[in-house]
């Protein structure tokens, strides 16, 4: 495929791993990708010498526009680049027939949005399904996948709950970034070809970044803020009943997100600090990961109460 080799010529580095894809079997539908399915699958492993591998197959569908391959393409190539315990890992792709696959590490867990407001607890009575341990061990995870991207001088420019995947909902849950698909748009620079402000995270994005087109890892910083109020909130939309347009005019002017419901205060002022005007002002990733180990030995922080949310009784 000529699209392909041009790509693959010009990025010798990222050769990427073409699978065998009679190897690949997809068993059933994930959720809706931005460009087709994402599948469970597995790879068969050689005849009964290793148990097959459990994967995540993202399709393109074969009818998709040459711009759509190259997006594909870019995706794997960005992914392949980074090797880190919470970044989801690209084992490889089939991209010399069609339909193209980019297989991906599975996550079973699904979304961290999903699962934050999945977990909220329901009932008065009973334990909360999550504590403050919780959250602060999926902050610390996302943390340190943002961390390696700073290191690689690679700017995110998404970061955000519905971004991230668990691996699993039980304790031994581990948060991963998991979609590259804003630096990728922004990499193959036709974002606007997308439908330009209105794809745009306004919401994540700090005024820089919406007024002036300014992205630099204190963009992520910022975004990063926003995934911790999304933590802390236990799922809420930030700036709640307000508009991007709104959002923005308010940022702008100084405007803040409200601190989540019982948040403790030491959390809450690491979010400020993320959200400082100035972008030089923001913490690095370093410093934000130095907070958040001693919130989590901080026993105050750790046994404070989190908000009780009320399930109105289902109307039968
Ligand atoms: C009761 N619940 C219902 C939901 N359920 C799920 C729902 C979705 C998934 C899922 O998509 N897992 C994935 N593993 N690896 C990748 C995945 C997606 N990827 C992608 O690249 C996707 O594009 C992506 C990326 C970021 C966020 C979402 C989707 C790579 C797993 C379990 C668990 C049980």
């Amino acid at each position: 495929n000529p699209n392909y080799d041009f790509v693959a010529a010009k990025y010798p580095e990222q050769q990427l791993n073409e699978l065998n894809r009679n190897r690949l079997e997809l068993v059933r539908a994930l959720g809706q990708g931005a460009f087709g399915e994402v599948y469970k699958g597995y790879i068969l492993g050689f005849p009964n010498m290793e148990r097959e591998m459990a994967v995540a197959v993202k399709t393109l569908p074969a009818y998709s526009t040459e711009a759509s391959e190259l997006d594909f393409l870019m995706e794997a190539v960005i992914m392949s680049k980074f090797n880190h315990p919470n970044i989801v890992k690209l084992v490889g792709v089939c991209f010399e027939s069609h339909p193209r696959y980019i297989v991906l590490e599975l996550l079973e867990g699904g979304d961290l949005k999903t699962f934050l407001r999945e977990m909220r607890p329901k009932t008065v009575m009973g334990d909360p399904l999550v504590r403050v341990s919780d959250l602060l061990s999926l902050a610390d995870d996302i943390a340190k996948g943002c961390q390696h991207l700073e290191e690689r001088h690679f700017i995110h420019r998404d970061i955000a709950a519905r971004n991230c995947l668990l691996t699993c909902k039980g304790k031994d849950r581990v948060a991963k970034i998991a979609d590259f698909g804003m630096a990728r748009d922004i990499y193959r620079s036709d974002y606007y070809r997308k439908g330009g402000k209105a794809l745009l995270p306004i919401k994540w994005m700090p005024p820089e970044a919406f007024l002036d087109g300014i992205f630099t890892s204190k963009t992520d910083v910022w975004s990063f803020g926003v995934l911790l109020w999304e933590i802390f909130s236990i799922g809420y939309m930030p700036y709640p009943g307000r508009t991007n347009h709104d959002v923005m005019q308010y940022v702008t002017n100084g405007g803040r997100l409200e601190p989540p419901e019982k948040c403790p205060k030491p959390l809450y002022d690491l979010m400020c600090e993320c959200w400082a005007t100035n972008p030089d002002s923001r913490p690095t990733f370093t410093e934000i990961l130095k907070e958040l180990k001693k919130f989590s030995q901080c026993p105050q922080i750790l046994t404070a109460e989190l908000p009780k949310f009320f399930m109105v009784p289902f109307q039968s």
